[in-house]
């Protein structure tokens, strides 16, 4: 049997005009790789297609590689400015990857996740497993896998950003990263781009439509069941 399509008219129409994009909490986001698998490219794609999302602009003491906006892609600072954030307990988290440090600021995410922004983490495992730690019930963990090691050396060597030493030096910890594969939520492999960028998205957006992050369910469903049955969308 068809559906009708017809535009509605009268009492159907009324019914239907219910905004019913109902108040949910926002989440964390985390998209972690070995080295030059390209979560940094889904992670743009994420940012340019979807407007609701954030990013997590993580402080680093590695040099800026061209191309590279200083607060954009990272918060570059010296060793004695890391320092003087760990001091002041600035940080969500940080690790030591590769030779450089790196962390998450803590900045603002708790209270803007309550107003329902999501926030996307490009962090190694050793920060995801600290965040999950300390906040389960956000978190949404997604590694990255590439189809094979030879394709990335070869996404290294292409990106044409680092030395043939700092390569062969992210090749040798390629193996020790990819072990971490299943202190994750999902595991997608990016063999085409726009193809891993879909499964990706449509990880977040499933995620975001979980029952438990979805505040206004409760009032919606009350107003549901309310003697005159009308929802109530907040
Ligand atoms: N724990 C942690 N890891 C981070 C953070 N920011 C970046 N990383 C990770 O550090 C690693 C190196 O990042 P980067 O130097 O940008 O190299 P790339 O992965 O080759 O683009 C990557 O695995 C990032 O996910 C952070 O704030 N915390
Ligand atoms: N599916 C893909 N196929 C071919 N090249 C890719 C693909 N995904 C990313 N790349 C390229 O590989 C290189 C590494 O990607 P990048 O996103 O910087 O990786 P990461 O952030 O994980 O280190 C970049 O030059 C990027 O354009």
């Amino acid at each position: 049997m068809g559906v009708d399509l017809r535009p509605r008219s009268g009492a159907s129409a009324a019914m239907a005009s219910h905004d019913t994009t109902l108040q949910r909490r926002g989440l964390m986001f985390i998209l972690s790789s070995p080295s030059g698998a390209g979560k940094t490219t889904i992670a743009r794609m994420l940012l340019d297609r979807d407007g609701h999302i954030g990013m997590s602009v993580s402080v680093t003491t590695r040099p800026m590689r061209p191309g590279e906006v200083n607060g954009k892609d990272y918060h570059f600072v010296t060793d004695a400015e890391f320092d003087q954030m760990i001091e002041e307990d600035d940080f969500y988290e940080w690790a030591h990857v590769f030779d450089h440090r790196y962390g998450t600021p803590k900045g603002k995410i708790r209270n803007a996740l309550k107003e329902g922004k999501d926030f996307l983490f490009d962090i190694d495992w050793q920060g995801t497993q600290q965040l999950y730690q300390k906040d389960q019930q956000d978190v949404v963990r997604v590694f990255i896998l590439p189809p094979s090691l030879g394709e990335l050396h070869n996404r290294l060597r292409g990106r044409g950003t680092d030395s043939e030493e700092v390569i062969s030096g992210r090749m040798d910890r390629a193996r020790a990263e990819i072990s971490h594969w299943d202190g994750y939520d999902y595991v997608v492999i990016n063999d085409d781009v726009e193809e891993c960028y879909t499964k990706v998205r449509e990880i977040l957006d499933a995620e975001r439509m979980k029952r438990q992050r979805q505040t206004g369910l409760i009032g919606f469903v009350r107003g549901l069941m309310s003697p005159d049955g009308e929802p109530q969308s907040s």
